[in-house]
């Protein structure tokens, strides 16, 4: 019966493969083989040589010779593992040695596979696709990786974002606030908070629905980040109908012009509130605070001096602010 011939081999796509052996023979008749099986080819006659073309061009794959004048096989693999951290590059040897301690220690210093010389060119073929194969999975693996990392980058921004405005949540603004209280310890510059309230916003729903009350909240959001537009500025949505603005490096009477600019921008935007005592539009109240440069006021201190500002704002007549 005739020998079961081989079967044929998925066609390779092409690779681009480092080809390292002193042997100018030995290395042009490898280099013939791949270069039949349609891949490109770059050569190197000693290890640090193969090195830097390593560094130049990145390959797909090193085929290498282990015993080689100055540094050896072992030592371009080692140096190979050392530049892949963050990859993989496959790395078989192709050697003449072929006791099994020779395999031991090459693949012990980094090689994946460890083939005896002369190689058949159809096993050097298999083996080529067994690499490609293998550099597929890696590259499907570094994809999934992105993936998972995008998707934990969005998952964090998500818990730090109201998703009805875009601002900060509570959690987002507690951070931020934190890191100004610091700031403004550390560089002595004052740090205002401000919390504001939408007034009257239950007679608004109750008297528009809760889509419009939405559409209501996402515009007063987009008010106030319109006039807290400095870099360091944060705005957020701190519950319900409230929110929360942190302004580092603003004294109380940079406040008190922010919050006459925040009255005068709801006056003038006039979004109509059918159901309000205090005005025909929406009108915001809110209680201001001001640290003074170097004090660091803990958070939670900041937090319930503007609310008690905003509460005198509104027991005042709400559609204004309160400085304490
Ligand atoms: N549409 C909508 N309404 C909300 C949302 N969150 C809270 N609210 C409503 O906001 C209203 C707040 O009501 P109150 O706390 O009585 O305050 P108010 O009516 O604004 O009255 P004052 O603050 O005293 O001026 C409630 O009716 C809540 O249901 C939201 O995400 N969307």
């Amino acid at each position: 019966m005739p020998a079961a011939s081989p079967a044929p081999a998925e066609p390779a796509a092409s690779l681009r493969i480092l080809v390292v052996d002193d042997d100018e023979a030995v290395r042009g008749s490898i280099a013939y083989q791949l270069d039949r099986l349609g891949h490109q080819v770059i050569e190197a006659c000693d290890a640090q040589w193969a090195l830097e073309l390593f560094d130049r061009h990145r390959p797909d794959l090193v085929l290498s010779d282990v015993d080689m004048p100055g540094f050896d096989g072992c030592w371009l693999a080692r140096q190979v593992r050392e530049r892949d951290q963050r990859g993989w590059t496959p790395l078989i040897f192709l050697s003449a040695l072929g006791e099994a301690t020779s395999v031991a220690a090459g693949i012990a210093a980094g090689a994946d596979d460890y083939l005896l010389k002369p190689v058949h060119p159809v096993v050097l073929e298999a083996k080529l696709h067994a690499m490609r194969r293998l550099r597929d999975m890696r590259s499907q693996l570094e994809a999934l990786s992105e993936e998972l990392r995008c998707a934990n980058v969005e998952l964090l921004r998500q818990a730090r974002h109201d998703g009805l405005t875009g601002l900060l949540n509570r959690r987002g603004l507690d951070e931020q606030l934190d890191v100004a209280i610091e700031l403004s310890r550390r560089n002595r510059m004052p740090l205002t908070v401000m919390l504001c309230d939408v007034d009257h916003f239950k007679r608004y729903n109750d008297g528009l629905g809760h889509h419009a009350g939405d559409e209501c909240l996402r515009h007063v959001g987009a008010l106030l980040r319109q006039l807290a537009r400095r870099p360091m500025d944060s705005v957020a949505r701190y519950g319900g109908e409230e929110f929360a603005l942190v302004l580092p490096d603003t004294p109380r009477a940079g406040a008190r012009t922010l919050a006459h600019a925040i009255t005068r921008i709801f006056e003038t935007t006039a979004l109509p509130h059918p159901d309000s005592p205090v005005a025909a539009h929406v009108t915001l109240s809110g209680g201001i605070t001001t640290c003074d440069p170097g004090s660091a006021t803990p958070a939670a201190t900041l937090l319930q001096r503007a609310d008690e500002g905003l509460y005198l704002a509104k027991s005042q007549g709400r559609n204004r602010f309160v400085s304490l």
